[in-house]
């Protein structure tokens, strides 16, 4: 935990005096944790003790705990909405239920429902964030998770990716539940996991169809995401839901960004003999020779139809990441590599070095729904602390390790 220090005085003092203008207090007492106290015109009050803040470009962040997470994710959505009409953030709260401590909650941003932080025991960070990432403007953070949706890269004719990257999403208070996990595509509305009894360290959030969004992409939708983090584990299970009288069709895709060593240091198992579209050749349909994916220029490949295990081995940092996913049966690979780093404005020159993503996605047989249906996927991120050593790899252990094999 760390306290308010003279370090951030000068921030806190700017935010307290933006917060006083907008009706909300903030308490310091000598020797104390600080605290915020919340005020709505509505008449709710409470207390949030403040856990860490850090100011990121434009953007104090701060981690806080209460006695009622639910109602702070609220109220904190409301004061950043008030206060800067950009984006919002916040961080699983979970005080007294959670057995995990602070440090490993993820942040998620409620602008396009993106974790943007995720960390071990050892406190490290394991998402990429870009060095240039832009916080204070609308448009999706260069790194953690952004969400694609309903449209993969330029595979269409809406902007690249899709637009709820760029949306501002809401939590759902009461999510509905999950259906069957035998089907993939589905009417049903019985359950297999009862969501009143959600567990602490699960958010759902929610995206619907606007007005505006409805001119561009003319089908009423609602995309939920539940977000689930256990020890090393973080979870995300998307459903789509058809709420349209006509049917529709989307591509799909969790961008995963993921940090390494040093990108010639890693490679990427189980896609190996697949077939790919390549994105750098028109998307030309290619098939993969090699035993593993390495890296040594740019890199921009849907992979087809592949196995429900990918594991992402950074061999300097004795690291793997064990991608594991339902339902969305194609994963793509990126990494723009130099040219194109220097070309993209939130990304730093260098910063291709030290990221790879390896995404779950749905690209080649777009899901059809009709009205009232709904799609579910699901997307594990394992971080596993690889026990073998720079130059003595063996793919075989490595995954028998993992229980991939
Ligand atoms: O800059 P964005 O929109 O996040 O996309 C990053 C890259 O994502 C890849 O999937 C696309 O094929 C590239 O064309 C694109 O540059």
């Amino acid at each position: 935990m760390r306290r308010r220090g003279t370090a951030h005085s000068e921030e806190f003092k700017g935010e307290i005096e933006k917060m006083n203008r907008q009706s909300y207090s903030f308490i310091h007492e000598r020797d104390a944790s600080p605290k915020l106290l919340l005020s709505e015109p509505s008449g709710y009050t409470a207390e949030v003790l403040i856990l860490e803040c850090k100011y990121l470009d434009n953007l104090l962040k701060y981690r806080f705990c209460s006695p009622s997470w639910q109602d702070i994710f609220f109220n904190w959505c409301r004061i950043r909405l008030a206060l800067s009409n950009q984006r919002v953030d916040f961080c699983m709260m979970v005080e007294g239920k959670c057995t995990l401590p602070f440090y490993l909650w993820p942040q998620i941003l409620l602008f396009g429902a993106q974790v943007v932080s995720w960390k071990n025991e050892r406190r490290q960070e394991l998402l990429f964030i870009s060095s240039r990432a832009a916080w204070n403007v609308s448009k999706s953070i260069r790194g953690g998770v952004p969400i694609c949706f309903p449209q993969f890269s330029n595979l269409g004719t809406l902007e690249q990716h899709g637009f709820a990257r760029n949306r501002l999403w809401s939590v759902d208070k009461s999510p509905s539940p999950l259906p069957s996990p035998s089907t993939s595509t589905s009417t049903s509305t019985s359950t297999s996991t009862s969501t009143s009894g959600s567990t602490p360290s699960t958010i759902d959030l929610v995206l619907k169809s606007t007005d505006d969004d409805l001119k561009t992409w003319p089908h009423r939708f609602e995309l939920r995401i539940r977000i689930s983090l256990s020890a090393g584990k973080i979870t995300w299970i998307p459903r789509v839901r058809n709420t349209d009288s006509r049917p529709f069709t989307f591509t799909f895709a969790l961008r995963n960004y993921m940090p390494v060593s040093d990108i010639s240091e890693v490679r990427v198992e189980g896609l190996e003999t697949l077939d790919y579209f390549d994105h750098l050749l028109q998307g030309e349909r290619c098939t993969e020779q090699a035993d593993a994916i390495t890296f040594d220029c740019e890199l921009d490949r849907a992979y087809l139809s592949t196995p429900s295990k990918i594991a992402v081995i950074d061999h300097e940092r004795k690291v793997t990441y064990e991608l594991r996913k339902e339902a969305m049966c194609d994963a793509v690979v990126w990494n723009p590599w130099d040219k194109k780093a220097k070309a993209l404005p939130d990304l730093g020159d260098a910063d291709y070095k030290k990221m790879v993503c390896v995404d779950s996605a749905v690209i080649e047989n777009p899901i059809a729904l009709k009205p009232g249906e709904e799609w579910k996927g699901r997307q594990d991120l394992i971080y596993v602390s690889s026990s073998y050593f720079s130059g003595t790899l063996d793919p075989s252990k490595v995954l028998g390790y993992m229980g991939m094999k």
